[in-house]
């Protein structure tokens, strides 16, 4: 992006990679000189970036109403059937019976979910033991299963074949690949430039268009089948579950849902899993400690485990928090008229949480840049100024289903192999441009151990 200061203190030119990691923690060391809201203009808008927790608070959960909006713009708009989705969508009465039908019916869902995530645990256990001990990068593996998650969620028994789920987790990881890309990022600040031939944006539509076949499929497949499977999220949002809330949602509104669970529920949680993968491999003593704490639990790791094993959790938030999957959250914007840390703001302006900075602020984490799961073991955590999924009402609605995701996924692949580095050594720590904030690539051996209580 190309910025401009606008705090008053004259105007200073300067670029900055928005979707870059080091993106995030460039704009928290320039908060760290000019103050906790860092006031930008770009792409002819004011933009302030609130870099604390106390300053992220008080946008999104005191003056929360002031900032319900979400910025709107022409890629935004492309991908979203005009701005139907929820993610991207700003508040109206569709929106609003929207957000509800899905908060509603994942929570639903919560129910059965510790068979549904050992199931597909399960199964993503099976495909890393088919790799033998040879090096794999795990990303696409974990990518499949989490994709798969939300499809089990979704559609219960009536998810699609293997092939097809895989070329649309595929088709996910892409999608946001592309739309991250500069080339055509670009659109979004130069309209002008809407008018020449652009590759990439052909790219996107053609997968925009893959997306949508596959969401319209399910659902249609769903509508016909004389007995639909019990329990979905699907059968919920279509008012098929008796005294469920939901239905009554446009076919636009219905479909934009569907992608945006499996948009929100994909990467985000894959690439949460690979950054804890890579710093266990940084940390072998750490990984022998989560076996032994594993192996004094009977059976595999279950949602309603987390409080019987304590390291295993820690794990997971550590990692959230020195590496949230969605660093600069999602922009939001002024309905009206507010203030923010002092400074008056004016309706339309839009606002970046910089969860990155946040989490790693020294006044709050000591050595904020270490990963040191132990820290959650002790008391007194500053546990609430960890927010990997953002806070206020536009908060994520898919935390409990990653957590529990995350948790018992990791306790499966900690009770069934040792991780070993690959051939190209340890990974790197630092992070690859994206949207979603990954770990970059990197291959492991996956050494199976023998699994607590088996014969
Ligand atoms: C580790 C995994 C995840 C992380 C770190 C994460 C993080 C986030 C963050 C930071 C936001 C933006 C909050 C804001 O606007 O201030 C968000 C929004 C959202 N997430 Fe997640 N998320 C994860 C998993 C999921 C899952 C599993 C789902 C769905 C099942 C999901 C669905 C969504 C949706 C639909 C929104 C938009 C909410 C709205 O605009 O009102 N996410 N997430």
């Amino acid at each position: 992006a190309l910025l401009r200061r606008s705090d008053g203190r004259g105007p200073r030119w300067g670029t900055l990679h928005l979707l870059h990691p080091q993106g995030a923690l460039h704009l928290s060391r320039l908060a760290r000189r000019h103050g906790p809201v860092l006031r930008l203009r770009m792409g002819g808008r004011d933009v302030l970036v609130p870099s604390s927790v106390g300053t992220i608070r008080e946008a999104l959960v005191r003056h929360w109403g002031d900032w319900l909006g979400r910025p709107t713009s022409y890629l935004g708009s492309l991908v979203s059937r005009g701005g139907r989705d929820l993610a991207l969508g700003g508040p109206c009465p569709g929106w609003r019976r929207q957000r509800g039908a899905v908060r509603g019916a994942l929570a639903r869902a919560g129910g059965r979910l510790g068979p549904l995530l050992w199931l597909q645990g399960r199964e993503l256990c099976e495909e890393l033991r088919s790799h033998g001990e040879a090096p794999l990068d795990p990303f696409e593996v974990f990518t499949f299963h989490t994709c798969s998650t939300i499809a089990r969620l979704l559609f219960g028994d009536l998810v699609p074949p293997p092939r097809e789920l895989r070329a649309f987790s595929h088709c996910l990881g892409e999608l946001l690949q592309v739309w991250g890309c500069s080339s055509v990022q670009v659109l979004d600040l130069l309209p002008l430039l809407r008018a020449l031939p652009n590759p990439g944006l052909r790219k996107l539509l053609r997968l925009v268009q893959h997306r949508d076949t596959f969401v319209e499929a399910q659902i249609q497949r769903h509508q016909v089948c004389p007995s639909p499977p019990p329990d979905t999220v699907l059968g919920t949002l279509l008012g098929h579950n008796f005294g469920a809330r939901g239905g009554g949602l446009s076919p636009p509104r219905l479909h934009m849902a569907l992608v945006d669970l499996f948009i929100g529920g994909t990467e985000t949680t894959a690439a949460a899993l690979g950054w804890a993968v890579a710093f266990l491999l940084h940390r072998p003593e750490l990984q022998a400690r989560l076996r032994a704490e594993l192996e004094g639990v009977q059976g595999p790791p279950g949602p309603g485990d987390m409080g019987r094993l304590p390291l295993l959790q820690a794990t997971i938030s550590e990692t959230l928090r020195l590496r949230p999957p969605a660093p600069l959250a999602l922009p939001h914007c002024a309905l009206r008229h507010t203030s923010l840390g002092g400074l008056p703001v004016v309706a339309g302006t839009v606002l970046v949480p910089n969860l990155l900075a946040a989490q790693q602020d020294p006044d709050i984490w000591q050595h904020p840049e270490v990963f040191l799961p132990e820290r959650f073991l002790a008391p007194g955590t500053p546990s609430r100024s960890l927010l990997p999924f953002g806070c206020g009402a536009r908060s994520c609605p898919g935390e409990g289903l990653a957590r529990a995701e995350l948790f018992v996924f990791l306790g499966l692949i900690l009770r069934e192999f040792r991780l070993e580095p690959g051939p190209g050594g340890l990974p790197g720590l630092r992070g690859s441009p994206g949207t979603v904030l990954r770990c970059p690539p990197f291959r492991l051996r996956m050494v199976p151990c023998q699994p607590p209580g088996s014969p």
